[in-house]
């Protein structure tokens, strides 16, 4: 059956993520408005209503900046932890009862033979989660806006064929960039955003043979480049001694302004 999936779009100005598998389909996230949304499911082929649900990942606005209205048009469930419903509460308008879903961190939902999980990561939201896909044989996992990696992150994605991971930001650009010194301190915390060479480090800790694609995510537009991340990546795992071939591993773009090619998660 497989696991398919596209990044519709990533980064500080929206986020969203669709992932199909046999007859079901999700959103991770609904951080642009309804109308952008619904353009880039066009240029993937997606329509709203074969849409099963949207999973969030927490309540800051590049991440359900349309969720509301998409929900509303589509009738679509949302999948929420009971402190970011708390918390998106306000933004999101008037949803049915029928579609508040809440979870718990930490537990598994089966969407057919597809098992969702979520995972606690730190970051300044009210209870931020990662999510893996898992159909017995392919697994994806994403994981962006986390200050660090945990122990219990690399634990829940460690075993996964391709990832979705944060590369936000090159510290140094970062330091000398435009930002107030408050926001520099905040991305650059435990509850912040996950560099480049954080990223790279993470990866050099998790590459165990099954690893295939990892798709880097959420880059700043004022502190990085997709070319400079993927170079601060490499480098920050060969210095500790991750070496790999292109055929092995490889880094994948994400856009803010455009969404990757569809991706079967099992595909070498
Ligand atoms: O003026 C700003 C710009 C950004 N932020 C927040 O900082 C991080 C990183 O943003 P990038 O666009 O990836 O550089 C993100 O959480 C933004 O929301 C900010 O607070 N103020």
């Amino acid at each position: 059956m497989g696991i398919y999936f596209t990044v519709l779009s990533s980064g500080s100005t929206g986020n969203a993520t669709v992932i199909q598998h046999g007859g079901t389909s999700l959103m991770i996230d609904a951080g642009l408005s309804a109308k952008r949304l619904e353009a880039l499911f066009l240029e993937r082929e997606i329509s709203g209503t074969e849409l099963d649900g949207i999973l969030v990942t927490h309540e800051h606005s590049d991440h359900i900046k349309g969720l509301g209205a998409m929900s509303r048009k589509y009738n679509l469930p949302i999948y929420a932890n009971t402190n970011t419903w708390a918390a998106l509460e306000k933004s999101v308008g008037a949803i049915p009862e029928e579609n508040r879903r809440v979870f718990e961190t930490g537990e598994k939902h089966d969407f057919g033979s597809l098992r969702v999980e979520s995972f606690g990561i730190s970051h300044d939201a009210a209870e931020p989660v990662g999510y893996t896909f898992d159909d017995g044989s392919e697994k994806l996992s994403v994981a962006t806006d986390l200050g660090y990696m945990s122990d219990k992150v690399r634990d829940a994605i460690s075993d996964s064929d391709v990832l979705v991971l944060e590369a936000n930001h090159d510290v140094e650009l970062l330091r000398m960039g435009r930002y107030p010194w408050n926001t520099k301190r905040r991305i650059l915390s435990d509850i912040g955003h996950l560099s480049n060479e954080a990223a790279g480090a993470a990866l050099s800790e998790l590459m165990n043979g099954r690893i295939k694609r990892t798709y880097l995510a959420h880059l700043s537009r004022d502190h990085n480049m997709m070319d400079l991340a993927k170079m601060s990546v490499r480098d920050a795992m060969e210095s500790r001694g991750c070496f790999y071939r292109d055929h092995e591993f490889k880094l994948c773009d994400t856009y803010y302004d455009r969404p990757t090619p569809w991706d079967r998660v099992g595909e070498p």
